[in-house]
């Protein structure tokens, strides 16, 4: 028996347990992978992640490990920066006014590190059923059952604690696949003057280039429905056609994956919260993915302490509907618009960009929005 289950140790769920922890409240962490995942996924911590990131108190070993990205920049392929967004405008709204670029892979130990030894980790626990009641909450794991007060879903976009409760998980995909590689190249050198993070406009072949601590990641659209491994040879080729090295690229690792935009209809059943990717998913482009979650946990995960601590339920159900607000209203909408744009000829979208990098306020406004801080802002 647990007061708080959450199915989940990546970094939604492990912030999850962090901020109740921090509140006193009883958890365990339900884990299907024997360790930690070391993949690494998303790569970009905006500023108020970061604020809240300080705290919980980790903040400042996250940034030993990561990069900090003042500028970002949208760029015409094959030609000159359209325009650099200078991050150094938000200095007034936030103790952060830059991006870090950081695998999240770096995250999930600094979180477990920084759980209290009450907090209970369960690697190898696969969550295969739930059965919910007024009361609590029976949680069927691959290494037996756990009884919980309340149960938090942050196991990923399959989440089996979404099906688990029946809820859907309508949307859309995309109709083209992402290949994202890996390099080990210095692109700065190849690319001179291009900032961490860039945006590459073109119809046929957008791209998106960014520095994490370990790589230069480059984000490539493929058709949907061609063959991995013709797609995967293809790319030394594709490659040279971003910057030609005069040699072959180095390719550390490269994968290739179907996107999705889907949202479940409500974040919470009952004793069950759904944060991040359970949730939730969109395109990476604008780095929303892993940020929102971590806002979810920390704006439910709060709401949940509160309730545990004697505050009316109706907390708690605010808090679930301003997420899902925010997922669907902000979240999706700036990762749809993200890629379409990215895929467009508009010229007067690029005059908008030159302008509005030319414009402090305006630079400011649309960074508040970019970075989700703006979201954080809107009511229930
Ligand atoms: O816009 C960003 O910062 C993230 C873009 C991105 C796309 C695909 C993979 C990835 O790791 C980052």
């Amino acid at each position: 028996m647990t007061t708080v289950a959450i199915a989940g140790a990546g970094p939604v769920g492990l912030t999850a347990a962090l901020v109740l922890a921090r509140r006193g409240v009883e958890v365990t962490v339900l884990e299907q992978g024997a360790g930690l995942a070391g993949e690494s996924r998303a790569s970009t911590f905006h500023p108020p992640t970061l604020e809240m990131l300080r705290d919980l108190g980790v903040v400042d070993t996250l940034l030993g490990k990561g990069l900090v990205a003042s500028t970002f920049q949208y760029r015409e392929r094959g030609g000159d920066p359209v325009a650099t967004l200078d991050l150094g405008v938000l200095a007034g709204d936030t103790d952060f006014p830059y991006r870090v670029q950081c695998e999240q892979s770096k995250l999930t130990p600094i979180l477990l590190d920084a759980l209290p030894d009450s907090v209970r980790v369960r690697f190898g626990h696969t969550v295969d059923g739930v059965e919910t009641g007024s009361h609590g909450v029976r949680v069927s794991t691959s290494r037996g059952p756990v009884r919980c007060d309340w149960l938090i879903g942050a196991d990923g976009a399959h989440s089996a604690v979404r099906g688990g409760v029946g809820a859907e998980f309508e949307g859309s995909t995309y109709p083209e696949r992402f290949l994202v590689a890996s390099v080990d190249e210095q692109l700065d050198a190849a690319l001179p003057g291009i900032a961490p993070i860039n945006y590459v406009f073109d119809p046929d072949e957008w791209l998106v280039l960014l520095r994490t601590p370990d790589h230069w990641r480059v984000l490539l659209p493929t058709p949907a429905d061609t063959a991995d491994d013709l797609e995967l040879r293809c790319l030394p080729e594709r490659l040279a056609r971003v910057a030609d090295l005069g040699r072959s690229w180095r390719i550390a690792h490269a994968s290739l994956y179907h996107v999705h935009e889907r949202v479940a209809p409500r974040f919470r059943y009952g004793r069950v919260l759904l944060m991040g990717d359970a949730a939730h998913v969109n395109n990476p482009l604008g780095g929303l993915g892993m940020n929102s979650g971590i806002h979810d946990a920390v704006r439910m995960g709060s709401a949940l302490a509160d309730v545990l601590a004697g505050a009316p339920d109706e907390v708690l159900e605010q808090a679930v509907r301003q997420r899902r607000r925010v997922a669907v209203d902000h979240v999706q909408r700036t990762s749809r618009a993200n890629w379409t744009r990215l895929r467009t000829h508009d010229a007067e979208y690029r005059r908008d960009l030159r302008e509005l990098a030319a414009d402090p306020a305006a630079a400011r406004a649309y960074l508040r929005r970019a970075c989700l801080m703006d979201s954080l802002e809107s009511t229930a």
